[in-house]
């Protein structure tokens, strides 16, 4: 668990990630809006490293009736993934290292032309009490990174490795005030904040990364976002 060699590393990256994430768009952080629908809004800053596309995204949606640890405890359990995931083709947890983080393998369908995808990384999820604003909701989120693992070593089958650093960070507002027991779901509201750098790791079109980050992205928070919508709707509220 806690005394795990990939502690220090999590520990690390996760704090960086959600120091990454709390940072806005404007400014001169280069990030242009490339699309949007209703609360979602989705960013990216145009970036290659060795000749390959690895533009940094990051998604803003508000998404209401749901709060910020049912959001991200559907987005870290590994149960839940084939039911949002639609470019997955297959998931394993190759390890748990504790009840709040696992090492996944996931192989993402092909997307033509580029060869197949898989990605090995630790994902961990933690509560972060928001210092600045003490009577606002506590924050979770949940960081993915890719890692190694002796067993899975990278491009050794049919599947090119990407190299990823992922991370959910959500907040839960309730509007009107309320006294916990009386909150209803149409009173919550969860602010979403999705990061991804995605390395293709191996040799694609930058055309065609592109056009497959414009169309996939968008579609990846929706469908996600609906889905935590729909399983969370019928089941008392988890906060
Ligand atoms: O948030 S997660 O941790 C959720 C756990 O599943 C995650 C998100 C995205 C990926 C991912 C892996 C491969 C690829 C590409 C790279 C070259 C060819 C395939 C892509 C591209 C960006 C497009 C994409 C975006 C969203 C969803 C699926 N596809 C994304 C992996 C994990």
């Amino acid at each position: 668990a806690k005394n795990h060699k990939l502690w220090p590393e999590i520990e690390k990256v996760t704090l960086e990630q959600l120091h990454y994430a709390r940072l806005g768009v404007g400014g001169a952080g280069g990030w242009q809006l490339f699309a949007e629908d209703g609360e979602m809004k989705m960013y990216r800053r145009e970036e290659e490293a060795d000749g390959l596309v690895v533009d940094p995204l990051k998604a803003c949606h508000m998404v209401k009736g749901v709060t910020a640890r049912e959001v991200c405890e559907i987005f870290f359990s590994p149960e839940y993934r084939s039911g949002w995931e639609a470019t997955l083709e297959d998931m394993t947890v190759v390890e748990t290292i504790a009840s709040d983080t696992l090492v996944f393998l996931q192989t993402h369908k092909r997307i033509w032309p580029a060869s197949q995808r898989d990605a090995l990384f630790w994902s961990h999820m933690r509560s972060v009490a928001d210092s600045e604003d003490q009577d606002a909701a506590d924050l979770w989120i949940v960081c993915n990174h890719s890692t190694e693992h002796p067993q899975y070593p990278p491009n050794s089958g049919k599947c090119v490795r990407v190299y990823l650093t992922v991370c959910l960070v959500c907040q839960t507002f309730i509007d009107p005030p309320k006294d916990p027991k009386n909150i209803r779901r149409e009173d919550l509201t969860c602010k979403i904040t999705y990061c991804s750098v995605v390395n293709p790791g191996g040799w694609a079109p930058a055309s065609v990364l592109r056009a497959v980050y414009k169309r996939e992205y968008p579609k990846f928070l929706k469908r996600f976002t609906s889905f935590c919508i729909d399983q969370c709707k019928d089941k008392p509220i988890l906060f």
